[in-house]
């Protein structure tokens, strides 16, 4: 699940962002959209735990995020939550495989190599394994960005725009990967975009509006 309270944010240098609440059941599908610079990303972030909020409070599979600590957040998120940001943070000192690695290391598990090569290939990029992520396509790139938030079968997915650079059948591709991880594992998913094909994908899903009436944007401090 995923329930928002009176959720605020606001950034050093910008206006007030405060959100409308929200709950999503445990296993369901929330569609995010809104025009550009509504908030979309910065919920994701909030969602995520990587932003704290101003006001209100956030609790995503059943963990209110405002109880633990930064350390114990870093410790849960690592175990509990894959993220597909926007910008992908991909390293390019390491292969795709080793970049794939790394959501097992900092969870403390074994790198399970038959995972990585089963979700490489159902998004068609297994044979990029042990190519550097600057030699990548943008699309391929972040097929390798999703293919690391679903190993580890996480409670909850976030995906920032996941077919933004993607032709159809690279994100139907996505998507049912996207659908199917959270399927198996009973996770939330909550995808942000504009792009109507995620809407057509997940039919039942709550679908949000961020904007003018749903976040509204103000020069108040929280
Ligand atoms: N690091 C930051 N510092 C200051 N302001 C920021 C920062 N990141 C985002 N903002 C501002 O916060 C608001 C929300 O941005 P956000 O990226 O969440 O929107 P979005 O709906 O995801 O946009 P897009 O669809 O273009 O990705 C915007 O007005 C943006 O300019």
């Amino acid at each position: 699940m995923i329930e928002t309270r009176g959720l605020r944010f606001r950034y050093p240098a910008g206006g007030d962002l405060a959100f409308a609440d929200l709950a999503v059941p445990q296993g369901g599908r929330l569609v995010l959209r809104g025009p550009s610079g509504a908030g979309k990303s910065t919920w994701l972030a909030l969602a995520a735990g990587l932003l704290t909020p101003g006001a209100g409070s956030i609790a995503v599979a059943g963990q209110p995020l405002q109880a633990l600590r930064p350390a114990e957040r870093d410790r849960w998120r690592g175990r509990h939550l894959g993220f597909l940001p926007q910008k992908l943070h991909l390293s390019d000192a390491l292969t795709v495989q080793e970049n794939l690695a790394l959501p097992f290391y900092a969870a403390g598990l074994p790198v399970d190599r038959a995972a990585i090569a089963r979700v490489l290939d159902a998004l068609g990029v297994a044979p990029l394994a042990g190519r550097r992520p600057q030699h990548l396509s943008g699309g391929q790139a972040q097929r390798v960005a999703l293919a690391r938030a679903v190993l580890l079968s996480p409670r909850v997915l976030l995906a920032d725009e996941p077919t933004a650079s993607l032709d159809d059948a690279a994100a139907d591709a996505a998507l049912r990967v996207l659908d199917e991880s959270a399927s198996r594992c009973g996770a939330t998913l909550a995808v942000a975009t504009h792009d109507r094909r995620v809407l057509q994908a997940f039919p039942g899903a709550v679908v949000h509006e961020i904007g003018p009436g749903s976040a509204v944007a103000s020069a108040a401090a929280p």
